[in-house]
């Protein structure tokens, strides 16, 4: 799903290497973090596969398809098939939860019906995968920072991506919501997403034991395998 090959990242403004030669690889359906503590280059990964800076060595592989073949018009296809988190969750204040996930189906113009149900089906889906369906009127305001950033996950998912990516998603959060979070992005997971999760909360992480990629100062350093949970 995600093919990283010698790339390395030097941003022209700092002339800073943000990253540094990283080979790796993520297969369909994987859960891996992205670990390191803060400058390691983290964000700066996840920027490249948005699309958002581009290598400055190396090439980049999004499900087998080198991103330098997304141009102009064509990026915006290339972030419609994955779905982004980030720290702050971003939903539109104004709108419910539920209105706030079926906005993401109208912004990508997404068919009214499809295989994959009507617009209805897919939020109340969306909203059920992250515990939220009884929610579904409730404004931004009145819900905690942690059914948020769920609303937010299940805003990131309504697309059914094949790729999940999720930027410092507990960053506001206390521990008992990140866990929660992390198991709602687990259960994404479990129905088929590849999920890749960027933080530098290692105590979190280590709670949960999935494959772990650790960045230092640009560099690939770990690659730990992950294997059961520690619940
Ligand atoms: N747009 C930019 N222009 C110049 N330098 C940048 C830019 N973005 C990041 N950097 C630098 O690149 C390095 C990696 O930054 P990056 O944001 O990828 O790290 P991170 O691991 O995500 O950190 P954090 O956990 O604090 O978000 C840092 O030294 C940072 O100062």
């Amino acid at each position: 799903m995600i093919h990283f090959d010698q790339v390395s990242l030097q941003y022209p403004s700092t002339r800073t290497l943000a990253l540094n030669r990283i080979s790796t690889e993520v297969a369909r359906g994987e859960f891996v973090y992205l670990i390191g503590h803060s400058g390691a280059g983290k964000s700066s990964f996840m920027s490249l596969l948005l699309k958002r800076a581009l290598p400055t060595a190396g090439e980049v592989r999004v499900a087998g398809e080198p991103l330098g073949r997304y141009r102009g018009g064509r990026v915006s296809v290339l972030r419609r098939r994955m779905g982004i988190i980030f720290q702050e969750n971003m939903l539109l204040p104004q709108l419910t939860a539920y209105q706030n996930v079926a906005f993401a189906l109208r912004v990508t113009e997404a068919p009214r019906v499809s295989s994959l149900g009507s617009w209805n089906e897919r939020v109340g889906t969306a909203l059920r995968l992250v515990g939220l369906e009884h929610k579904r009127a409730a404004l931004p305001h009145q819900l905690s920072q942690g059914e948020q950033q769920r609303v937010a996950i299940a805003r990131a998912v309504v697309g059914a991506p094949a790729l999940l990516l999720a930027d410092e998603p507990t960053g506001n959060l206390d521990p008992e919501n990140s866990r929660d979070v992390l198991r709602v992005l687990e259960r994404v997971n479990e129905s088929g997403t590849t999920v890749l999760v960027a933080t530098h909360a290692r105590e979190l992480v280590e709670s949960r034991r999935h494959r772990t990629l650790t960045l230092r100062r640009g560099e690939l350093v770990r690659d730990d395998a992950g294997g059961g949970y520690q619940l």
